[in-house]
């Protein structure tokens, strides 16, 4: 029988990006991608991302996060998702015995220091973009990664061209649209995440810049297809608008579920993500589960 089974969860979700909650500190535990996906084919505990709580590797941080898509890959970086496990640790009766506002999470790709606003609103302190060719990664050198082409051109849309990326943590593709509502994500989400300009797939969003502030922005997730908002996106979205000049340094970005702030502050060059969480509701793993997961 599978560690996981009847083990406590918690459904939450960032702007309805859905997110499932799992602590595993005090264990030597880990999820396996068989495990993830099986969690994700349950509606109880179905995610976009799943966030998983160990016990801290860097000495001053308060949990080390594994964050897995709903295929079962693994991601260095979950806006939204980091908001949701800074409000499990700071409230859950369970998870939270965190003390004070602020918290540091860190994840493969780095520290997350993580800052309660108020009730449900947290800011995350997403690190600094990274924008040279083989941060992102991407398979061959740009040396303006503001605009780079890329392989896959479709009859349909043969003006989704020269998207700009950016890393967060993880891979992102923003392509600048007239209007973000206007194309079929879910078909051309896929065929960029997999064009061989990203050796590590990508995010991929469609961003319609309205002004100087704002930007509307849908996103198909690597390994999670439509999600209803992306923290990271957002965050790669505004570094990359402000370094084409399209808009300022902060922006609204306002996504299916709603709207984040986002600073990308001057000096030390982080970005900032400020939003709601929202939890669902808490469960149980059935055994039933894992039967065949490993
Ligand atoms: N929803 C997240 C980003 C999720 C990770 C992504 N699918 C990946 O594989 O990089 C967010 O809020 O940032």
């Amino acid at each position: 029988m599978s560690f996981l089974a009847n083990h406590r969860f918690l459904k939450m979700n960032g702007l309805g990006n859905e997110i499932t909650v799992l602590d595993l500190r005090g264990t030597p535990l880990r999820v396996s991608a068989a495990e993830a996906r099986a969690i994700a084919a349950d509606p109880r505990s179905r995610f976009d991302q799943l966030m998983v709580l160990h016990d801290p590797v860097t000495p001053g941080t308060d949990a080390y996060m594994r964050i897995y898509n709903t295929d079962g890959s693994e991601s260095g970086a979950c806006g939204n998702g980091t908001r949701c496990v800074g409000w499990a640790m700071m409230t859950d009766p369970v998870m939270g015995h965190a003390s004070g506002r602020t918290l540091v999470l860190e994840t493969k790709a780095g520290l997350l220091p993580t800052e309660q606003v108020s009730d449900r609103v947290f800011t995350v302190d997403m690190g600094p973009p990274r924008l040279a060719w083989n941060e992102i990664p991407l398979s061959r050198p740009f040396p303006d990664t503001r605009t780079i082409a890329i392989e896959t051109s479709l009859a349909e849309a043969p003006e989704l061209a020269g998207p700009s990326a950016v890393s967060m943590g993880n891979p992102h593709a923003i392509f600048w649209v007239a209007d973000a509502n206007a194309y079929d994500l879910k078909s051309i989400g896929p065929k960029f995440e997999h064009d061989p300009v990203f050796p590590e797939r990508a995010n991929i969003s469609l961003a319609q810049v309205v002004g100087s502030d704002r930007i509307i922005l849908r996103v198909w997730e690597r390994g999670a297809g439509i999600t209803r908002a992306c923290g990271s996106a957002a965050c790669a979205t505004v570094v990359a608008a402000a370094r084409k000049g399209l808009t300022g340094r902060k922006a609204i970005v306002s996504l299916p579920g709603g709207d984040l702030l986002i600073e990308w502050r001057e000096g030390d060059d982080h970005v900032l993500m400020t939003g709601p969480t929202e939890l669902e509701h808490e469960g149980t793993f059935s055994p039933a589960l894992f039967a065949g997961a490993a």
